[in-house]
């Protein structure tokens, strides 16, 4: 079965499905009994990313159980820094955990862009899942392959933390710029690197997240999302022009136009700040769009989540539209809204 085959990858390359493809984003994690029973055998967040089988399982484990139309690889965007040479940890209730680099001589100590070796765990899970995917759904679900933009990777790599609004990485912006563009280069090149691996094993699609790109000021949004996330994709098509790309950045409003405009980019991520009439007009004539459901409606489900999903549908069925979340699952989301968001999308 080729790869168009899939509603997923049909709508990435254009198309105006008869339904749109759903998939949401965290889809495996903490909302998922299995995934919470997995978790605790593997040890820490960080050894379930290294394990190939049980990676692979938890990738897996939301497509038996709602049938999505594409699987995301498990794995974590804070993983290149690892790979890199960066200590990084998850410390239980209060997520990553980094030992900052703020300076050239923190970068030199890190590793090469090119020998992520670390990661062929992560490789593997793509060969895995790839191969699950055929067997159990005949290549109807597609896999998505991802990594962090760099500006939202550099953020936790210089703050070593999650911070509000991204004040340490935006304060290097202006006062050692030439700092953060060599921390962004390297994550340019590991990270181009690094999905080109994901495609190679058997990934059709890629999404970059750009969770933070809400941080930047207009003025910064060019040379710190635009470039590096545009060097990432040219480079990656150049290389393998058969995948696909999701930009997905979030809280960037009017700047998704920028992106709109690459002609390497099949599809932009549209968080639940867009709206979707604008998206309608202004980017789904250039693109396919991702999005935008409020994953606090999802939480909430009933009238709330209905609502959500008739107006997303509502302004969205005329062109290529991908069926998503504005954001990341939450964990306390129960099943049973995930279960009525399949059906009020399939118009079951
Ligand atoms: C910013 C970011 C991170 N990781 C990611 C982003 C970008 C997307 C976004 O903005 O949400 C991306 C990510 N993280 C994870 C995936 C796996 C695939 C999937 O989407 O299902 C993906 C695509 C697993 C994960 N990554 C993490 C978990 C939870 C850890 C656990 O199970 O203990 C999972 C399932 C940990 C993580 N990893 C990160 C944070 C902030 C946290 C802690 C917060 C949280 O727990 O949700 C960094």
């Amino acid at each position: 079965m080729g790869q168009d085959a899939s509603l997923f990858m049909q709508a990435l390359s254009g198309t105006k499905t008869q339904r749109p493809p759903l998939w949401l984003m965290r889809q495996a994690g903490r909302y998922l009994p299995e995934y919470r029973a997995t978790r605790a055998s593997a040890g820490s967040f960080l050894d379930l990313c290294y394990n190939p089988a049980l990676a692979a399982e938890v990738t897996m484990q939301p497509i038996r159980r709602f049938g999505f139309d594409a699987a995301i690889l498990f794995s974590d965007i804070l993983v290149i820094p690892h790979a890199l040479g960066q200590n990084v940890w998850f410390a239980e209730g209060e997520g990553p955990r980094l030992d900052p680099v703020t300076n050239n001589s923190g970068l030199l100590a890190l590793g090469a862009p090119g020998n992520l070796g670390k990661l062929d765990p992560v490789i593997e899970t793509v060969v895995r899942v790839r191969k699950q995917l055929q067997e159990e759904t005949g290549g109807a679900t597609a896999l998505i392959g991802f990594c962090g933009a760099p500006w939202t990777v550099a953020s936790y790599m210089i703050a070593g933390k999650g911070t509000p609004d991204q004040a340490p990485v935006r304060l290097i912006a202006y006062q050692d710029p030439a700092f953060l563009q060599a921390m962004i280069d390297l994550l340019v090149e590991a990270s181009t690197t690094y999905l080109v691996a994901q495609i190679d094993a058997g990934a059709q699609a890629v999404q970059i997240f750009e969770s933070f790109g809400g941080a930047l000021p207009p003025a910064l949004f060019q040379r710190w999302c635009y470039e590096p996330v545009t060097r990432i994709i040219r480079s990656v098509k150049a290389q393998r022009p058969q995948a696909r790309v999701i930009v997905f950045a979030r809280g960037v409003g009017h700047n998704l136009m920028a992106f709109g405009g690459v002609a390497e980019v099949d599809a932009l991520g549209l968080d639940w700040g867009v709206d979707v009439n604008w998206a309608a007009r202004a980017l789904q004539p250039m693109k396919t769009v991702q999005g935008n459901l409020d994953p606090l409606a999802l939480m909430a489900g009933g009238e709330a989540l209905a609502e959500g999903v008739r107006r997303i549908l509502g302004a969205l069925s005329d062109g290529p539209h991908i069926f998503n979340l504005g954001h990341g699952i939450q964990p306390t989301t129960p099943v049973a809204h995930v279960e009525e968001l399949v059906r009020l999308v399939r118009g079951a």
